[in-house]
């Protein structure tokens, strides 16, 4: 494998990247900038104009994906290879949304059709559930849903809900559960019926500390509140890859969804673990979720690279991360019901990219993966955009906003919108010293005063900004939106050469964690560790401090 930093188009990058002027000259240079570097897929509206690219810098990109061979990698992973090679897996979590015709084997069996039997499965019990069908123990219908995972099994069911909430069917409330820090499942628990509770115990493993510990204290609530083990089936399910584990924690086995090995925690919310999302909206809203995503797998998978929207993302997200030091990129929500979707895309990137060994085990000799982070305009303005815009660090910024909004009140969505283009413009015009002082011509100021004003009003802009639009927040809007940045993930870890499908860090903190539960609860002094771990050990045990 040659090393990414020998090919000719990083070189050619390199030397590039100092030479790029500033972008209010690019759009001074290029009056058709917005229509050429803009672009339209599945529903989403991608203006990428606001980056420090003139056309020569997107050619070299482009030059870098078809060196680092994007489109072979990509047939790899929609053919099923297996590119998870640390855990000789194949990637498939795009054969969640493919259609019932589609043929994709692993192993020699066409786990399409396990797919579909399992969205037929979601389907049935879903109805059941909303159309009263299903009973809680005493005979009354289900009006709660409890949600208990963690990671992949918590994140995108709760995002992807709470992006949904105009789709709810009303007929029932989620809550979920995650940390296993007892406040969690405590707080949730009140208020709730046990007669009317159904609990969705996700975990692909099976063996993940918070699901299990959660789950059981969820078990114990219900059976101080009059149910008996009997009842036990009426309330939970399970979604999991390890059957026999769920079924020897008392699950009943006709109420365990299956998952498989081939989806990555992190790109599972379209497989069974989506069943508190399908429970909320209902399964035609879930199956167009699905279709939303399958669309843009189709346009990743078909659209040449220069009008390839998770190509072009993910080229941009990288030529800040290597050629100008950006250490984080921030997403920036312009509609309240897409709040949590930076943390959702904080994970997906975060855990697949942020790998310092190269598929081949050796150093990378390059920045991977950035901090993602973010949160919802307009209240992010008021805080931590002053960095954005002044702060000495270059943070890349995506902006998102549904064109028509869900709550079309007053001037509420206008103002909205006025906010996320006036902040991309501003961050990437800046404001220059001479505009600063001509603000402060008039005011009662001395001379140097004014000047002093000035300098500090000035804005470098050339801040980099992509802006996502789409009509409205629908079911397929999302699904193509999230599966969006799945494949960009997907695109910067194919160029750095790392495997974004692991998690090896987090699986040493499991370990470790195992290790240290045992010493907490043995009765001896710790004294084996470092003394930092000892002395924190000891102090828990004794409870105080
Ligand atoms: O679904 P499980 O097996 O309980 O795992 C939960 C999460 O734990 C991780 O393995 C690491 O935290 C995630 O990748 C995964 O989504």
């Amino acid at each position: 494998m040659t090393t990414l930093t020998q090919l000719a188009s990083w070189q050619a990058l390199e030397k590039h990247s100092t030479t790029v002027p500033h972008m209010r000259e690019l759009f001074k240079q290029q009056p058709q900038r917005f229509s050429q570097m803009s672009t339209k897929a599945c529903g989403l509206f991608l203006d990428y104009s606001k980056n420090r690219a003139s056309t020569e810098t997107l050619s070299l990109l482009f030059d870098l994906a078809k060196e680092s061979k994007i489109e072979e990698k990509v047939r790899a992973m929609f053919a099923g290879d297996v590119i998870n090679n640390t855990e000789q897996r194949a990637v498939l979590h795009t054969a969640l949304r493919a259609p019932k015709d589609k043929v994709i084997k692993v192993d020699g069996v066409n786990i399409v059709t396990e797919v579909h039997q399992t969205l037929d499965k979601m389907e049935k019990f879903v109805y059941s559930v909303t159309s009263g069908e299903w009973k809680g123990f005493t005979g009354k219908t289900i009006t709660d849903v409890v949600s208990i995972g963690i990671g992949g099994s918590f994140l995108g069911p709760k995002i992807v809900s709470q992006a949904l909430r105009p789709y709810w069917s009303g007929q029932l409330n989620c809550h979920f559960v995650a940390n296993v820090d007892g406040t969690a499942i405590t707080e949730k628990l009140k208020g709730l019926n046990a007669e009317t509770t159904l609990f969705v115990m996700s975990s692909k493993s099976f063996g993940t500390q918070e699901t299990l510990t959660n789950t059981l204290s969820a078990k114990e609530w219900f059976l101080t509140q009059g149910a008996m083990q009997s009842d036990v089936a009426k309330h939970f399910v399970a979604v999991s890859s390890n059957v026999t584990k769920a079924t020897d924690f008392g699950i009943d086995a006709s109420n365990i969804f299956p998952m498989w090995d081939w989806v990555g925690g992190r790109y599972s919310l379209w497989s069974a673990i989506g069943l508190p999302i399908a429970l909320l909206v209902g399964m035609d809203n879930f199956r167009a979720l699905l279709a939303g995503a399958h669309d843009m797998d189709n346009h990743f998978a078909n659209t040449p690279l220069e009008q390839n929207m998770p190509v072009i993302m993910g080229l941009f997200s990288l030529w800040y991360g290597n050629f100008f030091n950006a250490q984080s990129h921030v997403v920036l929500t312009y509609d309240h019901y897409l709040r949590g979707l930076p943390a959702y895309f904080q994970q997906l990137d975060m855990e697949s990219n942020g790998k310092s060994v190269t598929l081949n085990g050796s150093d990378v000799k390059y920045t991977t993966g950035p901090v993602i982070w973010g949160g919802e305009g307009t209240n992010g303005q008021h805080a931590y955009h002053q960095l954005l815009h002044q702060g000495t660090a270059l943070i890349p910024a995506d902006f998102i906003m549904p064109l028509n909004s869900h709550n079309p009140l007053g001037e509420h969505h206008v103002q909205l919108a006025s906010n996320c283009f006036g902040q991309t413009q501003a961050l990437m015009q800046g404001r220059t010293f001479d505009e600063a002082l001509a603000e402060v011509r008039n005011a009662s100021l001395s001379d140097n005063e004014k000047q002093l004003i000035a300098q500090h009003k000035v804005m470098p802009g050339n801040k980099p900004s992509n802006t996502l639009l789409m009509d409205k927040l629908t079911p397929t809007t999302l699904g193509a939106l999230i599966a969006l940045y799945e494949h960009r993930t997907f695109v910067q870890g194919a160029i750095w050469q790392i495997n974004s499908f692991d998690q090896w860090g987090v699986e040493l903190g499991k370990l470790l964690g195992d290790k240290v539960l045992k010493r907490l609860t043995d009765s001896t002094e710790t004294e084996d560790l470092d003394t930092s771990s000892n002395g924190l050990i000891n102090l828990f045990k004794q409870q105080k401090i």
